[in-house]
C-alpha cells in the first residue's frame, strides 16, 4: 500500500519544511510515501470562501485515482490515540487496497463534492490547526504509528 499525503498551498516557512522533510525521510523507510502539494489558487481576490472552496476540490478530485481510499483531515472526524491511529494504518494494509490518501484541507476547509467522495473523516484534536501546520503533525504521526506497528522505542506509552 502506498500512503499519500495530499495538502493545498506551499509552505514558506523554511523551518517547518525542514522538519516536514526530516519525518517525510523517516516515513519513507516504512512505507510507500507521497506528498503532494496543489499550489494556492492565483487571483483569488474575487472569489468567495465557497467559490475558492470549490475550485481547490476541483483540483482536488482531479489528483485521485478511482480505487484511492480518501480521508479527509477534519477537527470534526474520528478521534484515536497513537496506538489506535497505527492498528487503523494496519487494517488498512490488511484489506489490500492500493492506496490511501489523507487530505489536509486549504485555509476555509472542504467543497461539498470532496466531502462527498471521502470515504472517512479523521481529527487529531478538536482544536483547529492551520493548514501548514497539520501537514507536519500528521506526517509526525504516521511516522509514530509505524515504529508502534514494529515495536521500536519512538513511542513511549
Ligand atoms: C485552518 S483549517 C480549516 C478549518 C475550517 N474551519 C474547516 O471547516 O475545515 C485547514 C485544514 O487543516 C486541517 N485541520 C486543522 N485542524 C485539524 C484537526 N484538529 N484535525 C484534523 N485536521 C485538521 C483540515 O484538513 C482543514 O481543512
Amino acid at each position: 500500500m502506498t500512503i499519500k499525503l495530499l495538502a493545498i498551498g506551499k509552505t514558506d516557512n523554511k523551518d517547518l519544511q525542514a522538519l516536514i522533510d526530516d519525518y517525510q525521510k523517516r516515513l519513507g523507510f516504512y512505507i510507500k510515501f507521497e506528498f503532494e502539494i496543489i499550489p494556492d489558487l492565483k487571483k483569488v481576490k474575487n472569489l468567495s470562501e465557497e467559490q475558492q472552496k470549490q475550485k481547490e476540490g476541483e483540483l482536488i478530485l482531479n489528483k485521485l485515482n478511482a480505487t484511492d481510499v480518501l480521508i479527509l483531515m477534519d477537527e470534526n472526524g474520528k478521534q484515536l490515540d497513537s496506538v489506535g491511529f497505527s492498528s487503523y494504518l494496519q487494517k488498512h494494509m490488511n484489506s489490500g487496497i492500493k492506496r490511501l490518501v489523507f487530505l489536509i484541507g486549504g485555509p476555509y476547509g472542504f467543497s461539498p463534492d470532496v466531502y462527498q467522495k471521502a470515504n472517512g473523516k479523521l481529527s487529531l484534536s478538536k482544536m483547529t490547526f492551520s493548514h501548514q501546520m497539520i501537514r507536519l503533525f500528521m506526517i509526525e504521526q504516521l511516522y509514530r504509528g509505524f515504529t508502534i506497528l514494529r515495536n521500536e522505542p519512538y513511542h513511549h506509552r
